[in-house]
């Protein structure tokens, strides 16, 4: 065989570009798959697949003409019941199917944290009308954080202060939602000190640990992260602890962002991706392999060697404001001139904009976390979307 191993990546934006490159340096073949042309991972693949992966007919037909050894899903809007049957009939889906049903489903995830782990997380009820919504807030106190069970990058999310919002909250929930089950989860605001993602890597040979990625979040979505971020040892080890508890449960080989609130020495479970995660963007300054590399070699099946830091690293994203088809990047110089430290950009090549639309990183590394901050801030601030006349 000409490859090491033939995959079928499902989602193309800019976390399965780094995925990409970090297979094919191991001799991957990688066929991309997106609903839209020109996706960042696309770009760098050795083929791809346009169509909508919600689409069972057309996700089981592209598995089928490509017979892949591994099935990367690299979003959450996949139809996860395909994945379950083709894993039936022997295709290896990463981490596991079932790893994919359950967090595509904030409900499913959290019942398996909170009931079947009994791990501690937010107080929280489901709702599916505007009564249980209400319901739910009573239940969990205000303010309460409203969210689609189906959704991410804060789709739909909002917090709610006061009892006369929930109306607008629940609202604007069904309308941002992904999928067809008109379903919300009413979590209780977690007034925490800092958050966390415990990149966790599950291999053959173990369980492995990054060091933990602080990061900052406005509508729901990452603004910045940074690596290392000071924690007590015993929160550390207590996060650990549950991060293992989930990835073993959840099942197979790959990297998993595990979101903790921690508030002094408590560490309350939030959510989970099985699969590289976008406050990780950091590790591709900040580690000897970054979380792409990392999901590539578990994947694989290979060893996992210790993961050093490099030294104290930050991300900032640079976020488009509009809609446009036609725009071009300005001051990558002046971004990458930032002085105090080692700067890097990724610049995503989407090929449309949108507001909020995440189009790029700066990547920064300093003598502190708090230089490595505020360099690749200014760095992305640095960098102008030209949307033209
Ligand atoms: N119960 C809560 N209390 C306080 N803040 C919260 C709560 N739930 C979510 N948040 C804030 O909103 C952010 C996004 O929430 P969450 O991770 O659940 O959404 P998401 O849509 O799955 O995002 P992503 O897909 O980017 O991980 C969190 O990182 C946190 O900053
Ligand atoms: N929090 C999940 C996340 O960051 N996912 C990343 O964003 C892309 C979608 O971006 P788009 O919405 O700009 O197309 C996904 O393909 C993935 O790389
Ligand atoms: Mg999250």
């Amino acid at each position: 065989m000409t490859f090491t191993a033939r995959i079928l990546l499902l989602g193309s934006g800019e976390l399965g570009r780094e995925f990409v490159i970090s297979a094919k340096r191991l001799g991957c073949h990688v066929i991309a798959c997106d609903s839209y042309a020109g996706a960042p991972a696309m770009q760098v693949a050795d083929g791809f697949e346009i169509f909508s992966m919600l689409d069972a007919d057309l996700l089981r037909a592209a598995i089928e003409r490509h017979r892949p050894d591994f099935v990367v899903p690299e979003i959450e809007a996949i139809r996860t019941e395909v994945l379950a049957e083709m894993e039936a009939e022997g295709v290896t889906i990463v981490p596991s199917a079932r790893a994919t049903i359950m967090t595509m489903n904030r409900d499913r995830i959290r019942e398996v944290a909170a009931t079947e782990l009994g791990l501690r997380t937010s107080r929280y009820r489901y709702a599916e009308t505007l009564e249980e919504v209400r319901a739910g807030a009573a239940h969990t106190g205000l303010p309460c954080v409203i969210k689609p069970v189906m959704s991410s990058s804060g789709k739909g999310q909002s917090t709610v202060k006061t009892a006369d919002d929930l109306e607008r909250a629940w609202d604007y929930a069904v309308a941002n939602m992904r999928g067809d089950r008109k379903r919300v989860i009413v979590e209780e605001f977690v007034d925490f000190d800092y958050e966390i993602t415990l990149l966790t890597v599950r291999a053959r040979d173990g369980v492995h640990f990054c060091p933990p990625i602080g990061h900052r979040q406005e509508r729901g979505d990452y603004q910045e992260s940074w690596q290392p971020t000071p924690m007590s040892r015993a929160a550390l080890a207590a996060a650990e602890d549950m991060a293992r508890k989930v990835v073993d449960d959840l099942g197979g080989y790959g990297i998993f962002g595990v979101e903790f609130f921690v508030k002094g020495e408590e560490v309350i479970f939030s959510e989970l991706s099985p699969r590289p995660h976008d406050t990780g963007m950091v590790t591709l300054v900040s580690q000897n392999l970054n979380e792409f590399d990392l999901h590539a070699r578990a994947i694989l099946g290979l060893p996992i060697p210790e993961i050093r830091l490099y030294g104290p690293s930050a991300s900032a994203v640079i976020l488009a404001d509009r809609d446009a088809g036609d725009f071009r990047f300005e001051g990558l110089g002046d971004a990458l001139a930032v002085p105090g430290g080692e700067v890097d950009l990724r610049i995503f090549a989407k090929p449309v904009t949108r507001p909020n639309r995440r189009m790029g990183v700066a990547l920064a590394r300093a003598g502190s976390v708090e230089d490595a901050r505020r360099i690749a801030a200014e760095a992305a601030g640095r960098v102008r979307i030209d949307y033209g006349a």
